[in-house]
């Protein structure tokens, strides 16, 4: 399947491709679709074309995809996977143009691989046995092939075997995208299912869910943990003065600054309309306080552009942390005290951040 080849040798190889038996954008769709191309080393592939070289006795055994430009290893013996080489110089390329089976006992003496000259003395291969990789819709995306140092022919039991070889890993890559497609939907289902759609930070369902697992972290490691509630000042005039879209807008930037103000250990989540709850693992009043105030002055910064106007929101922000050595941690009453501070800084004048006693 590889062969070091340029200029008119080259050229020769890409004629003999052509006209494909096939709608080439169709049969790149179908290879697309299965999501192998650049993919990691599988075992499973590599037990596969084990099997194919010790059936037909051969040092040469792969699973190839045939790409646009290029033949890519997904796994290899003599061949290293994730290798790859122009699909000009690969007889692989031939196969799936041929046929479901492409046999060529003599690589010298054969007018496809004739000129493939460099590839016999690189790899010394003199025969070469593939079989396509064809899809459920009928379209050959691939080998799996062997080749042997001598000239010689396959026997009937050894080429039955190479195909049901080749059927075996098709069947492989179907199982791997769908696994793979399972495994993106779940991720995906899992985020709607944790993430509050307008602001992009995580709903009140898993808020809840941290706050006793951070609380029993921080009650079992006797570390610190804080809770900062963050609530925006006067939030109605903006609805009243410029529409509920606007207020939708002004929640979905201040998410966005929550978001990329936190580490990844924090917990950042909308509580209830335009409250905001941020959980601080393993930091005390202090740090809880200097995260407050640096959160206070940013959203108090940011320029809202809606609709041709220029607006701005103040946050009031309410903290609290565990005390060090407590018997135990109560997530509720943490939430509380956070929550009676952040009603002191409302009736203190908004726009402040008040830690709680
Ligand atoms: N646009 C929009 N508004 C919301 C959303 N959730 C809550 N609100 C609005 O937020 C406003 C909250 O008003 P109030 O509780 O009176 O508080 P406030 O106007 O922010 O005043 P203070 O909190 O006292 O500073 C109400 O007008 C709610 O309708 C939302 O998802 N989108």
């Amino acid at each position: 399947m590889v062969a070091m080849m340029s200029g008119p040798e080259a050229d020769a190889i890409g004629a003999a491709l052509a006209p494909h038996q096939f709608d080439e954008e169709k049969r790149l769709d179908a290879l697309y679709r299965y999501l192998q191309l650049d993919s990691a080393r599988d075992e499973a592939f590599d037990l596969l074309i084990e099997a194919a070289a010790e059936i037909c006795q051969v040092p040469y055994a792969t699973v190839s995809l045939v790409d646009r430009d290029r033949v890519w290893t997904k796994a290899g013996i003599g061949m290293a996977q994730g290798s790859e080489v122009p699909r000009t110089q690969a007889i692989c390329a031939h196969t799936i143009v041929e046929g479901d089976f492409l046999e060529i006992p003599n690589l010298a003496s054969d007018a496809r691989t004739a000129g493939l000259s460099r590839q016999r003395e690189e790899l010394g291969a003199q025969m070469y046995a593939g079989a396509s990789l064809v899809t459920g819709d009928g379209f050959r995306i691939g080998t799996l092939c062997v080749m042997d140092r001598e000239p010689r022919q396959l026997s009937e039991r050894q080429r039955r075997i190479l195909g049901g070889l080749a059927r075996q890993a098709m069947a492989l890559i179907e199982l791997r995208t769908h696994e793979r497609q399972l495994k993106d939907a779940l991720e995906r289902a899992e985020h709607l299912a944790s993430t509050d759609t307008l602001t992009g930070l995580l709903n009140r369902r898993v808020l809840f869910e941290r706050l006793e697992q951070e609380a029993a972290r921080s009650h079992r490691y006797d570390t610190p943990l804080s809770a900062v509630l963050i609530d925006l000042d006067h939030f109605k005039r903006i609805n009243d003065g410029y529409g509920h879209a606007a207020g939708d807008a002004v929640l979905r930037s201040v998410g966005k600054l929550i978001r990329s103000a936190v580490r990844s250990a924090d917990v950042a989540a909308r509580y209830g309309g335009e409250e905001i709850c941020v959980l601080l693992p393993q930091t005390g009043a202090e740090g809880a306080q200097r995260f407050a105030e640096s959160l206070r002055r940013k959203i108090g910064a940011i320029v809202h552009e809606f609709d041709g106007h220029r607006l701005s929101v103040t946050a009031s922000l309410g903290v609290a942390s565990t005390a060090p050595g407590l018997a135990t941690v109560d997530p509720q009453a943490l939430l509380k005290a956070a929550d009676i501070a952040l009603y002191r800084a409302k009736r203190e004048g908004r726009d402040r951040v008040v830690i709680a006693d």
